[in-house]
């Protein structure tokens, strides 16, 4: 690689890059005649680094640097070329040494440096505390549009890496304050990535946790169709997909995410406004649910049905605005207060009304019509049979509630509204409790199913 370059603040990227592509030998030649355009010639025979990398090397080399062309200043002033050349020398590569003709050559052996580490073949470099060009690689993956635009997640805790590595999501730079900590995760997954070993107290700063984790890593933004969520560790997954419509607040959709995994789904389909899945409040409520399950991420109502089975009906989690009290003792259904008693009722941006005769307390239908709009859907209790062969489950956002597209796909592949009778006075539950009751009741109907048919086929 050979360059032209401006300034002596410029060299310190070349160093860096140097450094992070692991040459085991740099060789620096200094002429120096002030105000006048440095050029820097430099050989390497790895061309692996890439910005990233370089962004995450410490400024060590660059520090030591810096003091090396300053300790003879007089030396310096006097010397006659107009050029200061830099040979960069791997090991295996003997013609790199062709640049160093020099006045004055500096030799540093990197692999005698103190910043080196190695763990089980793999190199790390040790940073020094507070370095600031780690903090703002980690900054940047914090970013919701950097996140998106550069691809690229942050994940913290040695679990939550591992589950990631295990299932095929790729790291770009791990930093870890022990040996101890990188010694666990699967290694042989990590050959790409540039480690870092930093202070205790660094990752303290980095992590927004309130113990902070001694592991943290940049990862490629992961694709769920790039990962593998394999049957002989997790179990096979029930015909059950779970739809979120506009969750936007990380804490919960992460606590959705994980009773999904949880629950055994076979996916979540998400909603284009539903908050980020790698933001990092998502990351830590979902519990590594990210890397149990696929995960479909900004999809719109005209994606959805091609994410699912064509046999798939699909049904709404809907709180209707109902008030019913099953606790009071002596109360029977058809004596509960019914929800017309509550006049109009909300649950959706367009108010709605129940049938009068046909309400949710009716014992021969155990259901109920909710009207919206001009159509209607089938109101059920969600401990009634409602699982098909596949079963999709909309669970709507804390403000609006279900959207009417959610409603006319229910409508279409003929699914219903699924009702948590709450107590009177109750509007209705946060969603991710809803979306627990509601999937593990699923997921208890679905085996329910499936071992009937097992003990018909053994009859039979
Ligand atoms: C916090 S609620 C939405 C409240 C919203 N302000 C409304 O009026 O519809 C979020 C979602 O959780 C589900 N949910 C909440 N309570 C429920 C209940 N009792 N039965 C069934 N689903 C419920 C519904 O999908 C609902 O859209």
């Amino acid at each position: 690689m050979a360059m032209r370059i401006a300034s002596m603040r410029c060299l310190s990227p070349i160093f860096q890059s140097v450094y992070t592509s692991r040459c085991n030998v740099i060789y620096i030649k200094r002429y120096v005649r002030r105000r006048r355009p440095v050029s820097v010639l430099a050989s390497n025979n790895d061309p692996t680094e890439n910005a990233e990398q370089v962004a995450n090397v410490s400024q060590f080399n660059e520090r030591l640097l810096n003091e090396n062309f300053h300790r003879s200043p007089e030396k310096a002033r006097g010397a006659s070329e107009s050029d200061t050349s830099v040979g960069l020398k791997h090991d295996n590569n003997p013609e790199s040494v062709q640049f160093s003709r020099s006045s004055r050559e500096i030799v540093m052996n990197a692999t005698t440096l103190p910043r080196y580490g190695e763990v089980d073949g793999l190199v790390y470099d040790k940073s020094r505390p507070g370095d600031k060009s780690l903090t703002r690689l980690v900054n940047i993956a914090r970013s919701k549009k950097l996140r998106e635009h550069q691809g690229k997640v942050i994940l913290e805790g040695g679990h939550l890496i591992r589950c990631a590595l295990d299932a095929g999501a790729v790291a770009q730079n791990v930093f870890f304050s022990s040996v101890k900590a990188l010694r666990e995760l699967p290694l042989d997954n990590l050959r790409g990535a540039s480690l870092v070993k930093v202070k205790m107290e660094d990752t303290k700063f980095w992590s927004d946790l309130d113990t902070s984790q001694d592991v943290i890593a940049i990862f490629k933004r992961p694709v769920a169709a790039h990962l593998t969520f394999p049957e002989e560790k997790f179990g096979r997954a029930l015909p059950f997909t779970l739809i979120c419509d506009n969750v936007r607040d990380p804490g919960n959709l992460g606590a959705v995410l994980r009773s999904a995994a949880a629950a055994g789904c076979h996916s979540v389909l998400l909603t284009k406004g539903c908050v980020d899945i790698w933001e990092p409040k998502v990351l830590r409520a979902a519990m590594g649910a990210h890397f149990r399950l696929p995960i479909i991420p900004s999809l719109t109502w005209s994606d959805i049905p091609d994410q699912l089975p064509t046999t798939a009906t699909i049904h709404v989690a809907d709180n209707c605005g109902t008030t019913t009290n099953e606790d009071e003792p002596g109360v029977t259904a058809q004596n509960k207060r019914k929800p017309r008693d509550y006049g109009w009722i909300r649950g959706h941006k367009n108010p709605m009304k129940l049938h009068s005769d046909d309400d949710v307390d009716s014992e021969d239908n155990e259901g109920s019509r909710c009207a919206h709009t001009s159509k209607s859907l089938d109101t059920l209790y969600y401990h009634t049979d409602w699982v098909a062969r596949h079963t999709g489950l909309v669970i709507g956002g804390e403000t609006h509630g279900l959207s009417q597209e959610a409603l006319r796909l229910a409508e279409r592949t003929g699914g219903r509204r699924l009702l948590i009778p709450m107590v009177c006075g109750v509007d209705s539950l946060n969603s991710a409790m809803a979306a627990s009751i509601l999937l593990f009741e699923g997921r208890r109907q679905l085996q329910l199913q499936i071992r009937g048919k097992l003990t018909e086929m053994t009859a039979s």
